[in-house]
């Protein structure tokens, strides 16, 4: 029997009743079904992530750096890593979970792509940002306590050169709350297509609850703008889930 890579493994982690249903967290039973998780979770994902190329191969700037903060495996780094022309780029992935940045680093390494990677493994709170003409923030910020958002993303403009971009892709909520339950109906019919039972629906949104926090498109604007970006908008949208770019 041919053995299935583990970071091909279909996601059936809230398949059974859990007692108790801890708080989600990026472990290694996350990182061997996270491609399979991601994929099947967020409407969107597999465009997002080729788009995250596209936009690096219009604003990466010949030497100067690339960062993708809360990496996981890699995915928006490998887009930009095939898309850059821009000459003596490098890209840099960030992540704090140890088993993550594990399996990032051997899909890193077996990959062809000529442009560098270093994956770091550390919080991006600590991460010192120099010299960026691309920042991507893909479904990350929404794991970092609000308190501490805005002083993140202030970083992360100070390192940004001029004309620089932020990818800063989140789940979204609503101030209309009949409209966020439909969006949120709307993402639950999304997942039951995709596989998931009603169960495990239920489940993986009782382990995020506390852990994923979501803010209105509105709030995201105002502190892009409060940080000092000249512009921030929409280039994506399905359901509550959304991409913004903002430029420096
Ligand atoms: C939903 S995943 C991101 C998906 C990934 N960007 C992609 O495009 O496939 C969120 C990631 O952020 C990481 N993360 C959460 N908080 C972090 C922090 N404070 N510092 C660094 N990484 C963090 C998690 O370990 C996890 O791998
Ligand atoms: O809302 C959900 O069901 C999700 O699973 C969303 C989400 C995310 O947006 O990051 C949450 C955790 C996993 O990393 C994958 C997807």
């Amino acid at each position: 029997m041919t053995k299935i890579p583990p970071s091909e493994q279909r996601d059936s982690l809230y398949a059974n009743p859990l007692g108790s249903v801890a708080d989600f967290s990026f472990d290694q039973t996350v990182v061997d079904v996270f491609p399979d998780m991601i994929k099947r979770s967020v409407p969107g994902y597999a465009t997002i992530i080729s788009m995250i190329g596209n936009l690096a191969e219009r604003y990466a700037k010949s030497n100067s750096d690339c960062y993708d903060l809360g990496c996981s495996l890699g995915a928006a780094t490998l887009a930009m890593r095939h898309r850059i022309q821009a000459a003596n780029c490098r890209i840099i992935g960030v992540d704090n979970s140890a088993a993550m940045v594990e399996r990032c680093r051997q899909l890193m390494d077996a990959d062809s792509g000529e442009i560098p990677v270093d994956i770091i493994c550390a919080d991006l709170q600590d991460v010192n940002l120099n010299n960026a003409s691309v920042v991507v923030l893909n479904f990350t910020l929404q794991f970092i306590p609000l308190a501490e958002r805005q002083v993140i993303l202030q970083r992360i403009y100070d390192g940004l050169n001029p004309g620089g971009v932020l990818i800063l892709s989140e789940k979204l909520t609503f101030d209309d709350s009949a409209h966020d339950e439909l969006m949120i109906e709307l993402h639950h019919n999304f997942k039951r297509a995709n596989g998931y039972s009603d169960l495990e629906i239920a489940q993986k949104r009782q382990a995020i609850e506390d852990v994923l926090i979501p803010e209105t498109l509105s709030t995201h604007r105002e502190r892009l703008r409060d940080v000092g970006f000249s512009s921030s908008d929409l280039w994506f949208q399905c359901f509550n889930f959304a991409s913004m770019i903002a430029i420096k």
